[in-house]
């Protein structure tokens, strides 16, 4: 869907910035860089590709640059130096109305800030997207009104924002985007400013629409288990750079430097890890014996598996025995060790 390369964002006096990509200052720290020449590299050197239908989170600690990298997909943010493509076509290369069809159409925003109309109604605020689109009065309010129903919003048409909870206005803001039936939907930070409970129901709120509708997210966020629980895969960044880019799984399981596995050293890895990280060949007759469990079954499950069956389960794929996991190779996963040799042999 997106696919970028090699792109830059360096905030600065024009010319300057233009200067810094593969020149001898790209690789100096973002203080060395703003001391020698004013300029703030925001993102450097990034690459990667977005696929249809997945959900693609970017995470990082404050100031790392994800939102810099967000809005230049959709150039709310100039990029300085790279490629961009949308189902290929050049992003760089579209002129102002192709722009403002791609922000309007293709790719919506839902902000951290709800960004909502107070005077209207939330019927008139998901309804707002489609005006300007130029649709008429009765096919936008039908399309908002559908849309309303769709993020649990039923009977609440009437309000206005300032009558509403911080989780029923995102999920205006959030009906709002899904209004325009965007190709994607580009998601900056939009729960943290809601409480965790809330938050945690607007996740599930997000997962559930990405299930069912298999639409392409693209979601920013700081919060470590925000992006296990909902990205298909995560790009990780670090002073403007992807350090590791991966399955929830692989970020966890095989985390690429001393940074990442201090990222992720407290997650559960249990929950995260399937039965392909403990997993060992079968030996004889254990391929047609024990409870079948498939290769997303995670840790955690398995343990369940095992402990009531006394017996190590086969991982099962399309009728295939692809190994088998035991106490030994489950409780390994759990403590963080690495794979003896032989088991994880499919990780
Ligand atoms: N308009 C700007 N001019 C100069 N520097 C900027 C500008 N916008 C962002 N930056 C700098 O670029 C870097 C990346 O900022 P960005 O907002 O993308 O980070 P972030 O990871 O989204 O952070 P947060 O989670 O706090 O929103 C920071 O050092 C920031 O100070």
């Amino acid at each position: 869907m997106f696919s970028v390369r090699g792109l830059w964002k360096v905030f600065g006096p024009r010319r300057k910035a233009a200067l810094v990509p593969g020149s001898e200052h790209a690789e100096l720290s973002a203080a060395e860089l703003r001391e020698r020449t004013g300029c703030t590299a925001a993102v450097r050197d990034v690459g990667f590709d977005v696929r249809k239908g997945e959900a693609f989170v970017v995470m990082g600690l404050s100031g790392s640059g994800k939102s810099t990298l967000v809005r230049c997909l959709t150039r709310l943010i100039e990029p300085t130096a790279g490629s961009l493509s949308i189902d290929g076509e050049d992003v760089l290369a579209m002129d102002p109305a192709r722009l403002r069809e791609l922000r309007r159409h293709r790719a919506s925003m839902v902000f951290q800030h709800f960004g909502l109309l107070p005077h209207r109604t939330v019927l008139d605020n998901v309804a707002y997207g489609l005006e300007i689109q130029g649709m008429g009065r009765a096919d936008r309010r039908a399309k908002a009104a559908e849309m309303v129903a769709k993020v649990g919003l039923d009977g609440l048409e009437d309000r206005r924002p300032g009558q509403l909870s911080g989780g029923q206005q995102q999920r205006v803001g959030l009906a709002r985007a899904l209004a325009a039936d965007p190709e994607v939907l580009l998601f900056d930070e939009p729960f943290s400013a809601l409480d965790p409970l809330i938050r945690r129901e607007m996740q599930g709120e997000v997962a559930r629409l990405h299930h069912e509708e298999g639409r392409t997210m693209v979601f920013i966020t700081h919060d470590l288990s925000e992006a296990l629980r909902l990205g298909d895969r995560i790009a990780l960044m670090r002073d403007g750079r992807i350090v590791q880019l991966g399955t929830p799984e692989e970020i966890v399981g095989s985390p690429a430097d001393d940074y990442v596995r201090d990222f992720v050293r407290d997650v559960p890895r249990e929950q995260v890890l399937t039965v392909r990280s403990a997993m060992r060949p079968a030996t004889d007759g254990e391929a047609g014996r024990g409870p079948a469990l498939t290769p997303a079954t995670t840790v955690v499950e398995a343990i369940e598996a095992v402990a009531r069956s006394g017996g190590p389960a086969r991982v099962v794929d399309g009728g295939r025995c692809l190994g088998v996991v035991d106490d030994a190779g489950l409780l390994a996963v759990v403590a963080g060790l690495p794979a003896p040799a032989g088991r994880g042999v499919a990780a």
